[in-house]
């Protein structure tokens, strides 16, 4: 626990050392209240006694409350530093972690975690160690005056620590539930709100909200286990502090009785004990916090050991031997390759190397691309040279080179944006089997196809086939059991990922938008991308509508996961998005089943276009997209059946033929 207030050490012993020099003037009244007593006995002036009682009174209470804020401080960078750790932590966790712990949890995790550790890295370490120097210092003053009582102390103090210690034990544990508890309910709310719409239409309030309220019981239940130990423990030690104050009292009065002590020592003995109750009940509950600290620095360490994806590791992957060295310069750019030798034929269905590459495209004259941002998608000027709209020479082998490229890309859309425009990446999966996590079904068993560069590529088949599942491995959410997936002729595992996704433009299943305004969800991951641009990214995606009677235009807030959007404004916000970054590799997830006829009809023109100068894949269930495909790839239970043309597939794949016989898209049907 103590690894988490490094960096405040300094600040967190000066604190310690200012509430332990509080502790020590508060040691020092009985002292001089003894001495007090003891000149009042003899009739002696004690002016300056009663002086310095108050001077330590006062000093010790100004320097104890300098100390406290010092501790506190050190408490809530505690926290910022964890919150920080972790929010890092978790944005580049692996997609696959995330469906271990739950976004409610992590959530939970985040803020009532921290929040216990605060008290326990702070005031429950600083405590415990002030409360157990003034406890050592009180025996030892206390053993000066008499060591009888003091024996009759320490066993109450022996038999005291026992008893806390176990109490302590259990109070750890049963927070680590309780705390459990409280995510699970967290975890429950965040399954409502996500579906809230689908939990009103189906009625299913009342069900809900009797998870809801038995989860909040369960924790309310736990929260009371924590609480008994909590009192059990300060309980026994109260009892035995005035046991022994008895005892003490008794054996003492005797021993005045006796002759064999003085009535002031034993005044100033029963003042050290009651001084000693503060000590005690602190370093009581200090013991209960840290017990509980310890159950939410578990929670919190088992988020920091979850798998992170590469990028966030500087070192790539070992190239096997005889491979091109490109990513073994620092910070590689993904068009780097780009205008060299390709692997990915043209040909339906091919798999060999080859083929014209990226500079094999002529895209024709200007289109709706033309017309749309140089930002998202240009075209190149020939099938061997490119230029930028400033008329740069990206050409590898012009002037500029690779640097020239890059130079040219930072002026683009956005600094961060490496794209450049009108290059097409080819895309192979070789022999590639896949299952989300070990024990379930396959999603791919031996998927083998080229996507070549340039034109429309689509995916189709039955439900389940593994379609969406060809995306999650392009973009590395998870990675293949065996076999390859190639970009480029580059294993994706041998990409910078950063790189990689920065070449692909995705527009997932669910087309998701984040809460925030329209301009944020655009520009979502790029900067400096000017109105210009996205105003013509808002033609292009077919959100000119949208951005008329949304209030506040592109600055308009489109509600908690895009809730005040239609469906398919949604999708045509993620294929704006997607565009916008000029991708070199479009994947598109059933990206049209949220639009309406003529949406549906303006957006296949503009895949098309884009598929000029532009890799596209295109996951569809409507054929109707997708039949002017350059090729179409079924896919059927993991497997890919057939790949070819509309024309050729209606004659060659019974499947696909069905597929295409159920959407009326074959001729005599
Ligand atoms: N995150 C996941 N964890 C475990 N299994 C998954 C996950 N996602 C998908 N699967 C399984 O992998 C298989 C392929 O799923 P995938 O989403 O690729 O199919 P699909 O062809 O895109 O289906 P649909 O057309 O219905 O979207 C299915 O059996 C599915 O249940």
């Amino acid at each position: 626990m103590l690894w988490y207030t490094a960096g405040f050490r300094v600040r967190l012993a000066l604190g310690g050392a200012l509430m332990l020099a509080s502790t020590a003037l508060a040691l020092a009244q009985p002292l001089i209240a003894q001495r007090v007593l003891d000149r009042l006995a003899r009739d002696q002036p004690v002016s300056g006694l009663l002086l310095a009682l108050a001077g330590a009174v006062v000093l010790g209470t100004a320097i104890g409350a300098v100390g406290y804020f010092l501790v506190e401080t050190v408490g809530e960078s505690v926290v910022r530093t964890v919150r920080r750790r972790l929010v890092t932590r978790i944005l580049r966790l692996r997609v696959s972690a995330t469906e271990e712990i739950g976004p409610a949890d992590l959530i939970s995790r985040l803020v009532a975690d921290t929040t216990l550790l605060r008290q326990v890295t702070t005031q429950a370490m600083v405590a415990s160690v002030t409360a157990v120097l003034a406890l050592l210092g009180s025996l030892v003053l206390m053993g000066l005056i008499d060591h009888v009582l003091l024996a009759v102390t320490l066993t109450a103090v022996v038999t005291m620590s026992v008893s806390v210690r176990w109490a302590a034990a259990r109070i750890g544990q049963a927070t680590g539930r309780a705390q459990e508890a409280v995510a699970h309910l967290a975890v429950l709310l965040d399954r409502d709100l996500g579906a809230f719409r689908t939990v009103k239409a189906a009625g299913a309030e009342a069900h809900e909200i009797g998870l809801l309220t038995d989860a909040a019981d369960a924790a309310w239940r736990r929260g009371l286990r924590v609480a008994r130990w909590q009192a059990t423990s300060g309980a026994s030690a109260n009892f035995l502090m005035q046991t022994s104050f008895l005892a003490v009292l008794g054996v003492g009065g005797a021993r005045v009785a006796s002759g064999q002590l003085r009535l002031a020592d034993l005044i100033a003995y029963l003042l050290y004990m009651l001084f000693l109750t503060q000590p005690v009940t602190t370093l009581v509950s200090a013991w209960g916090q840290l017990k509980a600290g310890g159950a939410a620095v578990d929670r919190l360490q088992s988020v920091l050991g979850l798998a992170v994806e590469p990028a966030s590791l500087s070192a790539p992957r070992p190239r096997p031997a005889g491979t091109r060295t490109a990513d073994a310069r620092p910070a590689p750019a993904p068009w780097a390759e780009v205008g060299g030798t390709r692997v990915g034929g043209t040909g339906v269905g091919g798999t060999g190397a080859g083929g014209t590459g990226a500079g094999g495209i002529e895209v024709g004259g200007p289109g709706i691309l033309a017309a749309g941002p140089e930002a998202a998608i240009a075209a190149p000027a020939s099938s061997s040279r490119r230029r930028t709209s400033e008329g740069d020479d990206l050409s590898p082998n012009g002037t500029n080179g690779v640097n020239g490229t890059l130079e040219a890309v930072r002026r683009g859309v956005g600094g961060s944006n490496p794209a450049p425009a009108g290059t097409c990446a080819t895309v192979q999966f070789q022999h590639v089997v896949f299952s989300y996590r070990p024990g379930l079904p396959f999603a791919h068993q031996g998927v083998t196809f080229t996507v070549p560069a340039g034109g429309m590529t689509a995916v189709v088949g039955p439900s389940g086939a593994g379609k969406s599942s060809l995306f999650a491995l392009l973009e590395r959410f998870y990675e293949v059991d065996a076999g390859r997936v190639l970009v480029d002729g580059r294993d994706v595992r041998d990409w910078p990922l950063a790189d990689l996704r920065r070449s692909i433009g995705y527009v997932e299943q669910e087309a998701p938008v984040l809460a925030g305004t329209l301009r944020e969800n655009l520009t979502l991951g790029l900067s400096g991308v000017t109105d210009e641009q996205l105003w013509k990214t808002v033609a292009l995606a077919r959100l000119d509508d949208l951005v008329q009677t949304l209030p506040g235009g592109l600055d308009g807030w489109v509600g908690h996961r895009g809730g005040t959007l239609s469906g398919g404004q949604r999708q045509r916000v993620a294929i704006g998005r997607a565009l916008l970054r000029r991708p070199r590799l479009l994947l598109l997830d059933e990206a049209t089943s949220a639009l309406d006829a003529v949406n549906e009809a303006a957006l296949r023109d503009v895949l098309t276009t884009a598929a000029e100068s532009t890799t596209v894949m295109v996951v569809a269930h409507r054929l109707s997209t997708v039949r002017d495909a350059r090729q179409i790839v079924v896919l059927e239970a993991g497997q890919v059946r057939a790949v070819g043309t509309h024309s050729e597939l209606l004659h060659a794949d019974p499947v696909y033929r069905t597929l295409a016989a159920n959407q009326l898209l074959v001729p005599d049907a």
